[in-house]
């Protein structure tokens, strides 16, 4: 299995609307705050929406939702970890990617054999509150060093002139939500990405 090494993270239809046209294969929906009925409408159409684009989608948070979708594949942290119910995501054949920010996440994340680790904040983010400020560049080599073979997402306060550090840092995967969504010119941005990032 390869993963494309640009994955955005956009929390809605119409950001998956725009974006997939534009050659994005690997993609996450992030959405909070939605009631599951709502959910359980706009997942499905996600998940039409990129296999029609040849591009895999990721579902964040909602697992029950993804089952019932039919999804591919889904990332949960480390407390989506303390409510899931990890048999039935495998029995459904998801394949999951897990955060982690310090050692025993990592730890935890690896006893479950997910299918790729993400290490976060590489750099600080603006796009929520965290315990963590940044990883730094050291830590996603450290991180690739532990985990081999399994690829490694870098995220937080990734952008496109930062994606070629975190490349040779040893991260397989680059993430980013700020950097495109609130770019005055998100198209243009997302180019730019696929440009540096293929
Ligand atoms: C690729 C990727 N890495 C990390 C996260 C963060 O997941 P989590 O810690 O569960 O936080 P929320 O995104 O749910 O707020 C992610 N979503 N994707
Ligand atoms: C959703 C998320 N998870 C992180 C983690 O470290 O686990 S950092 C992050 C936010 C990524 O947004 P941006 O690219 O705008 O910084
Ligand atoms: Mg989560």
């Amino acid at each position: 299995m390869s993963l494309d090494r640009f994955y955005p993270i956009f929390d809605g239809l119409p950001w998956l609307e725009r974006m997939l046209p534009l050659g994005v294969k690997l993609v996450q929906l992030r959405i909070k705050d939605t009631p599951e009925d709502a959910l359980r409408r706009i997942v499905p159409q996600a998940l039409a929406l990129c296999r029609a684009h040849g591009a895999t989608l990721v579902v964040n948070d909602h697992w029950r939702v993804a089952i019932d979708a039919g999804c591919d594949w889904l990332h949960l942290g480390q407390e989506d970890l303390d409510e899931a119910d990890l048999p039935a995501i495998r029995r459904a054949g998801l394949k999951l990617g897990v955060s982690t920010h310090d050692e025993a996440e990592l730890e935890r994340a690896l006893a479950l054999s997910p299918d790729y680790v993400a290490l976060g904040p590489v750099y600080p983010t603006i796009l929520k509150k965290m315990k963590w400020e940044r990883q730094g560049l050291e830590r996603v080599t450290e991180w690739k060093a532990r985990i081999g073979d399994l690829p490694l997402v870098a995220i937080g306060g990734m952008s496109v002139e930062r994606a070629a550090g975190a490349f040779a840092a040893g991260a397989d995967v680059v993430s980013a939500v700020t950097d495109i969504t609130l770019n005055a010119d998100p198209e243009a941005r997302l180019r730019a990405w696929i440009g540096a990032t293929r």
